[in-house]
């Protein structure tokens, strides 16, 4: 299933009256199966993009499509996974797997099954009757994507699930990230601060410019292992493509 921003602006009212424009004519088109990431200054509107894609916001201009049909509201074609893992602290990790099923009225025979499929599918086998306090930041991590994949949608929406975690951690999250999606066809929106990331993980990567954000670059990336970033991380074009997205944010004469 694809996801297109058609001359997308957002503008937002402000206490003292006038409007502020998060993001401004924004257009780009997201596949199916494709894995994109966007990266851009902090507050560009990066998140407002994931909110209206999500159908949680409604564009002030333009039209947001997934499948070519308009967004115009919460959707079980997307699904939302952010920095926090929001897992429920009080249900032990399978039922946390299980939450969304629940509330979309499946069975507890069938979300039992569903989510003890994503669970393996995640690496948490054994893992399914103990509390998200038990577990480590990563395992967290694996939990709240298999609660996004255990409703099987089409499009799946990643707002910076790696940016807490050390470095060895985010890395081999990033593999099992990686692997997981591709293996489940996914297509796959990225929000990430991280360069590196970006390269490592995409098969495109949008550059966004300073609010009122809008698409300054759209890359694509030209490597393979898509579906594992520890073995693209080895190949010299990374560091091409890292100080690209470094001179197209101006990094250095912000540094300057
Ligand atoms: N619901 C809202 N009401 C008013 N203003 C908002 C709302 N949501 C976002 N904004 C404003 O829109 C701009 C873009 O915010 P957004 O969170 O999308 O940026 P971002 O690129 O995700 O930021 P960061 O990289 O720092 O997380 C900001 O100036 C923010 O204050």
């Amino acid at each position: 299933m694809a996801l297109e921003f058609r001359s997308v602006t957002k503008r937002f009212p402000t206490n003292s009256g006038e409007e502020l424009t998060a993001v401004k004519d924004v257009n780009f088109r997201v596949e199916e199966g494709e894995f994109v990431s966007a990266v851009g200054p902090s507050g560009c509107g990066k998140s407002t993009i994931l909110s209206m894609t999500a159908g949680l916001y409604q564009p002030t201009e333009g039209q947001v499509l997934v499948s070519d049909e308009p967004v115009t509201g919460p959707n079980t074609h997307v699904g939302f996974m952010l920095q926090k893992d929001l897992l429920l602290p009080w249900r032990n990790i399978i039922s946390n797997i299980e939450f969304g099923l629940e509330s979309r009225g499946v069975g507890k025979e069938a979300r039992r099954e569903r989510a003890m499929k994503e669970l393996k599918h995640c690496h948490l086998e054994g893992f399914d009757q103990q509390y998200p306090y038990q577990l480590s930041g990563g395992m967290r991590q694996r939990a709240a994507l298999a609660r996004t994949l255990a409703i099987d949608p089409e499009i799946i929406l990643l707002d910076e699930p790696f940016s807490a975690l050390d470095a060895q951690t985010k890395l081999l999250l990033q593999n099992s990230f990686a692997k997981t999606i591709a293996e489940a066809g996914k297509t796959t929106l990225l929000i990430t601060h991280d360069l590196a990331e970006a390269v490592l993980m995409s098969d495109r990567i949008l550059v966004l410019s300073e609010r009122p954000g809008t698409v300054i670059a759209d890359i694509k990336v030209d490597l393979p292992h898509r579906d594992e970033p520890i073995k693209r991380r080895t190949l010299p074009e990374v560091a091409d493509y890292a100080a690209q997205l470094f001179k197209l944010l101006k990094l250095e004469e912000k540094a300057a």
